[in-house]
């Protein structure tokens, strides 16, 4: 600002709370210098405050906000922008003297070899069966794996709308999800570390340590968590239904709270993205703005045995399971169902008394 005379300063809106802190402070300092500043929708269809509910607040419950968004779709907003032909020399102004920029190196970052899935859009066939396939971990095409491209941009989400538009609408409903945890997160920028839900903030978390611990390296004894986990930390991903399985078994079996789960989760996914994280593991917590009744609690052996019948996700990733080196489960599933529906029905009625 005070090497150049900026005119104008352009940038995608980002709805994390640092990032939101960031924009609103490098737009004081362009007001202090007479630029104005510009932040522009990309990474979502509708923005924070254009599909909001009758009150004002945006609705509690997907299906309206989703009907809403159905409602609401033009054509047009779901077509690229012509950023490739518009980001080419001639528009691009040389600066004198221009530091240059940065290497990865430099910016701190060291160099790791691990698989990252093509940022083409999915074969048409698979985004066709994605309604079948979605809950098979064990099947490598069963889901896009295209999240961690739409975390960095480098897969048009507009792009991949249109085409589960096309093809599948259940592929569509999974990218509305994401719209609608990024507008919650920017509604509700304490959820990023406080449960929604008043009712449920002083849980009495057990957060027993070397229970966490065999939880994050998948030794839990409960296959379908063991393997997801294993993955995770193999990879940087997990399928949709491993984290389903494993965030569901932290919070209910092992009573550890759920923002243990959701910073380990930050550290390890390649795709990890605040709002869709913290949206998921507040919903498995039955903690958050939209949630799953905080009674539930899934079976990870019935999941087993309903998502991965022939165990080809497990014999990936667990290769001992079924021999004496496979250590046995860490706590009883009814045992933990009990004690878990006990501790928050208990703390639900503290609340509200
Ligand atoms: C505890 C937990 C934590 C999660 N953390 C993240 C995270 O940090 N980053 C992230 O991108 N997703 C997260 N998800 C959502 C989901 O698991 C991943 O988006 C999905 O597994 C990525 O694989 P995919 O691209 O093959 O998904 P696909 O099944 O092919 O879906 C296509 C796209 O739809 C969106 N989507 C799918 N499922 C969901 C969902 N449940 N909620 C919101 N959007 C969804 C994603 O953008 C995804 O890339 C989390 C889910 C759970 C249960």
């Amino acid at each position: 600002m005070t090497t150049y005379k900026v005119a104008a300063v352009y940038t995608n809106e980002d709805y994390e709370p640092y990032a939101t802190e960031r924009d609103t402070a490098v737009a004081q300092l362009c007001q202090q210098h007479g630029a104005t500043f510009h932040a522009l929708k990309d990474q979502v269809i509708f923005a924070k405050n254009e599909l909001l509910g009758k009150s004002g607040r945006p609705s509690k419950v997907f299906g309206s906000y989703r009907k809403a968004w159905l409602e609401a779709l033009r054509d047009e907003q779901l077509r690229p922008y012509p950023s490739a032909e518009l980001y080419n020399a001639s528009n691009l102004t040389k600066l004198p003297n221009a530091p240059s920029r940065p290497t990865l190196t430099e910016m701190g970052f060291e160099e790791f070899r691990q698989f990252i899935p093509s940022a083409e859009l999915p074969p048409e066939k698979l985004v066709r069966n994605y309604h079948l396939t979605r809950n098979t971990p064990g099947r490598v095409d069963s889901s896009t794996r295209r999240s961690v491209h739409l975390r960095f941009g480098t897969l048009s989400v507009r792009e991949l709308m249109r085409q589960a538009q096309e093809l599948n609408p259940k592929l569509l409903d999974e990218l509305v999800w994401r719209d609608y945890f990024m507008m919650l997160l920017w509604h509700y920028p304490y959820t990023a570390t406080e449960s929604y839900e008043p009712r449920l903030r002083h849980v009495p978390y057990r957060n027993n340590e070397e229970e966490f611990r065999a939880w994050c390296e998948g030794r839990t004894g409960y296959p379908l968590v063991d393997a997801g986990m294993r993955e995770l930390n193999e990879t940087g991903y997990m399928p949709n239904r491993a984290r389903i399985a494993t965030a569901g078994f932290l919070v209910k079996h092992l009573l550890v709270d759920w923002r243990w789960g959701d910073k380990y989760f930050s550290d390890k996914l390649l795709d990890y993205d605040m709002s869709q994280n913290v949206g998921n593991w507040q919903w498995m917590a039955g903690t958050g703005v939209v949630a799953a009744p905080w009674f539930r609690v899934y079976s990870p052996q019935s999941q087993l045995k309903q998502y991965d019948p022939d165990l080809a996700y497990v014999k990936k990733w667990v290769p001992e399971y079924g021999t004496s080196a496979y250590p046995a489960p860490i706590v009883d599933h009814k045992f933990a169902r009990e004690r878990a529906i006990e501790t928050f029905r208990t703390a639900y009625r503290a609340a509200v008394s």
